[in-house]
């Protein structure tokens, strides 16, 4: 082929690389996009559930399996691996990317997550989770799953205790954190060159592989740990062709322009800034040149800036360990080099681990195979390795993994000789992977991550899909539940309010009966009353007079005070019918509260007690009905001081004593005046009967006729003062009753006192019916809140169960275009 035909092959290559760098990209924008549309709906609207029962359950599965088996946890050492080391390392194998979830899978799901302990489950548990408490959920969750360091038993309190809100944060910043890794993936697709990062063990080699990839001992190298910062190499034609070290304090800041942001270092004191580096630089920018052609050099190579970066020993250090494990997420090419003679120590694996979250394909380099004795034996054993790190890295074996000496290459280079064969080889292949397949170095560790990142939405949008119908269902249960019992309330309220407006009514109607009539009947037999005071003869009739008087007020205060008796009665009775009634109200409050207690079968009693109606203030009402503050007394109610009062207006008169209508009592007369004629008898007053005598006597002729009729006359009268005198105290009491009666008429002695009493009784037990009706309606209040909280949850429910259909629908459409990047 000729340069020209290959040059024109190089530029298809670049503008199909381009495209897919362009779609990859867009792809990873609205990935993030969707991230973040979670995320607003994760802390707004619904607090994303998240399988913890379910990893917990895996976790308790795999300790117990542990146990049996005996295998150990974690340990950072440099020592081989053994058995259980193999085990416990294929059980954290990464996820590859997983194919899309389908409706099935959704189905799937949404039935696991409603009968615990499912087949799937079972068997995704048993290997989902590393035996040292850390989550590793591979065939579930990848990306986003929450690394939660917690001991878990399934059957503990533990997962109870971590709020649905902890959870819904811890998420939160996962997804955040994922953002931010997707902005620095966006950065590298969208970044022209190429890095390079070496990285592996303390003493592996690195810097003497990277000085044997650019044919350049610049870097220095020791038998103990020396590289103690990174060190960027990069091609000099990034810098006008000069060749220098720059020691920049902040990367985020380098400017190769302004030498403000950087320390040019010399040639011969790089050994020193990169062993005895304090902190003061974050990392080395070392340009340089290589005298080798574009087709032969990594560094220029005609078709993409390439930035091989070296890095101190992966167990330097807890603090170096982070920033390598940061920083590899920004590059394309993770270049691992195991030293022969340890093959792959524990941090070793948990780097090729965490960096297997999105680069499937890790290019290995096994270096100081020269000081190896069993060649097949090494190379066996290390090839197992990676068969469990990196399987995809296994599968490329031949173009990926590679038995090298960088010291010896260092060597020959020196020396001038050719480069051994499995140096070239490994070369070749880097540059190959590096340059030719970097859709495989560079974009496909991002669409990778996009990948997994996609598919966990996926899971976990059919997780909570499963878990808004679940919880629609509960809802709609419960409301049915509570529908009969919110239409008995209903129902209760309206009987008791009536019964209890009856009672008032009808103790009202009976008081002012019973007072109406009791008090009529005593105001029309007041002069009975009187009868009964002692008549104590004529001169002392004032007093008796007086007597009579005051004995008719005792004896209507007395009966005013009887009617208030009988209202007190008719409101005790009132109220027990009420107490009884409110009682019944309670019973039901209580079983309303025992059967939401048993259908939320929360443990929480305490708390629930509080609530209960027996000690909860909101029944205060009930002291109303119990007790002696509750009694009402008959002096509460009467005001029998007023009847003195009105009664002492009442003054005696003369004409109280002297009663000239004797016809009311004629039969007496007629004792003492025997001498009256039938006609005179029939006469109906005094001064009548003389004056017809009189007459009579003038129209008598004879003067004895006359005579007989004066003194018949005379008799008349003097019979009649006798009796007026001898009658005079029945005069009184009759005078004083009917003008006591008279006057009560006058007054409304008895509509005032029926009306009040009415006023009073129902005054008394008006607050009881309202306690009564206030108590039911807060009842029904609070379970009309309860529905309406139920219909407002079913709500949300029924809009996350929508948006994570449809989520899932969107995730499952966007993985498939991330797949189609290739
Ligand atoms: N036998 C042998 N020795 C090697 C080889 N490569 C490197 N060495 C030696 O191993 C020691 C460490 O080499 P470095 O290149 O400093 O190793 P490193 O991984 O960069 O070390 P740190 O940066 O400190 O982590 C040096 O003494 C090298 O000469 C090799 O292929 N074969």
């Amino acid at each position: 082929m000729s340069a020209t035909a290959t040059r024109q092959e190089q530029e298809i290559q670049q503008r199909i690389f381009a495209d897919k760098c362009r779609r990859l990209h867009n792809h990873l924008l609205s990935t993030k996009a969707l991230l973040s549309e979670i995320g607003d709906y994760n802390r707004t609207k619904w607090p994303v559930h998240y399988p913890l029962a379910r990893i917990a359950r895996a976790h308790e599965s795999l300790a117990n399996a542990g146990t049996s088996s005996g295998s150990s946890g974690l340990r950072r050492s440099n020592s081989m691996l053994n058995a259980s080391d193999a085990t416990l390392v294929n059980s954290l194998a990464p996820t590859p990317v997983r194919r899309t979830m389908t409706t099935e899978d959704v189905t799937q799901l949404a039935a696991d997550s409603s009968s615990s302990g499912s087949s799937r489950t079972a068997h995704a548990d048993a290997t989902d989770i590393s035996s040292a408490g850390r989550l590793l959920d591979p065939s579930d969750l990848s990306v986003l799953k929450l690394d939660l360091r917690l001991s878990y038993h399934a059957d503990s309190d533990v997962m109870g205790s971590l709020e649905e809100s902890s959870i819904a944060r811890l998420f939160d910043e996962r997804l955040s954190q994922c953002e931010v890794h997707i902005d620095k993936l966006i950065a590298r697709v969208a970044d022209k060159s190429s890095k390079i990062l070496v990285t592996g063990d303390l003493n592996a080699g690195k810097s003497t592989l990277v000085n044997a990839l650019i044919r350049h001992d610049i870097l220095p190298f020791d038998q103990q740990p020396c590289t103690m910062l990174f060190c960027e190499v990069v091609d000099a034609s990034q810098n006008n062709g000069i060749e220098e070290i720059h020691a920049v304090p902040d990367i985020h800041k380098y400017n190769r322009l302004d030498p403000l942001t950087y320390n040019v270092v010399k040639m011969s004191d790089l050994e020193d800034v990169v062993m005895e580096n304090d902190e003061q630089y974050q990392q080395l920018k070392i340009y340089t040149k290589d005298k080798r052609s574009d087709q032969q050099s990594l560094l220029h190579n005609g078709i993409v800036d390439v930035a091989l970066i070296d890095s101190p020993g992966l167990n330097r250090d807890s603090l170096k360990t982070t920033q390598l494990f940061a920083r590899q997420e920004e590059i394309d090419v993770v270049v691992f080099v195991v030293n022969a003679e340890n093959h792959f120590t524990l941090s070793g694996q948990d780097f090729l681990l965490n960096a297997g979250n999105e680069k499937a394909h890790i290019f290995i380099v096994v270096n100081r195979f020269d000081a190896i004795r069993r060649k097949d034996r090494c190379e066996r054993m290390i090839l197992d390795q990676i068969r469990d790190l990196s399987p995809l890295t296994y599968a490329e074996r031949d173009d990926l993994v590679h038995f090298v000496s960088a010291h010896e290459q260092l060597a020959a280079e020196r020396a001038g000789s050719a480069s051994s064969e499995s140096f070239s080889r490994m070369e070749k292949c880097l540059r190959s992977f590096t340059l030719e397949q970097r859709f495989k170095s560079k974009l496909a560790p991002a669409q990778r991550y996009a990948m997994n990142v996609l598919f966990d939405v996926q899971y976990l949008a059919a997780e909570n899909v499963a878990s808004a119908t679940k919880r629609i269902q509960e809802i709609n249960a419960l409301l049915r539940e509570g529908m009969p019992k919110y239409e008995t309330l209903l129902q209760e309220r309206k009987e008791s309010t009536r019964q209890a407006e009856s009672i008032l009514d009808d103790s009202c109607i009976e008081v002012r009966r019973h007072t109406t009539a009791h008090l009529t009947n005593t105001t029309l037999h007041l002069q009975d009353v009187a009868e009964k005071v002692m008549y104590p003869g004529l001169l002392s009739l004032w007093s008796y007079a007086e007597n009579v008087l005051l004995t008719m007020v005792r004896h209507l205060e007395h009966e005013v005070y009887e009617c208030d008796r009988f209202a007190c009665f008719t409101i005790h009775q009132a109220r027990n019918q009420l107490g009884k009634l409110d009682d019944q109200r309670r019973m039901l409050d209580l079983s309303l509260d025992q059967q939401q207690q048993q259908q939320q079968q929360k443990p929480s009693l305490p708390m629930k007690e509080k609530m209960s109606p027996a000690s909860n203030s909101k029944d205060e009402g009930i002291s109303l009905l119990d007790g002696t503050n509750a009694s009402v007394t008959a002096s509460q109610l009467a005001s029998v001081g007023s009847i003195s009062n009105a009664l002492d207006t009442v003054q005696l008169e003369l004409s109280d004593f002297i009663d000239l209508d004797l016809g009311h009592n004629w039969g007496t007369l007629t004792s003492i005046s025997a001498s009256a004629s039938l006609t005179l008898l029939a006469s109906k007053s005094m001064a009548g009967n003389v004056v017809t005598l009189l007459r009579l006597s003038s129209t008598m002729g004879t003067a004895t006729a006359r005579r007989l009729m004066v003194a018949a006359a005379a008799l008349i009268s003097l019979g009649s003062v006798f009796y007026v005198v001898s009658d005079m105290d029945a005069t009184v009491r009759r005078k004083l009753s009917s003008r006591v009666s008279l006057m009560l008429a006058e007054e409304g002695f008895v509509q005032d006192h029926a009306e009040r009493l009415t006023t009073e009784t129902s005054r008394a037990i008006r607050p009881f019916v309202w306690h009564l009706q206030h108590t039911f309606q807060r009842m029904v209040e609070a379970e009309e809140h309860k529905r309406a909280d139920h219909l407002r949850r079913r709500h949300i429910a029924q809009d996350s169960q929508i948006y994570f259909d449809e989520l899932r629908i969107k995730a499952q459409e966007l993985a498939n275009a991330v797949r189609s990047v290739h």
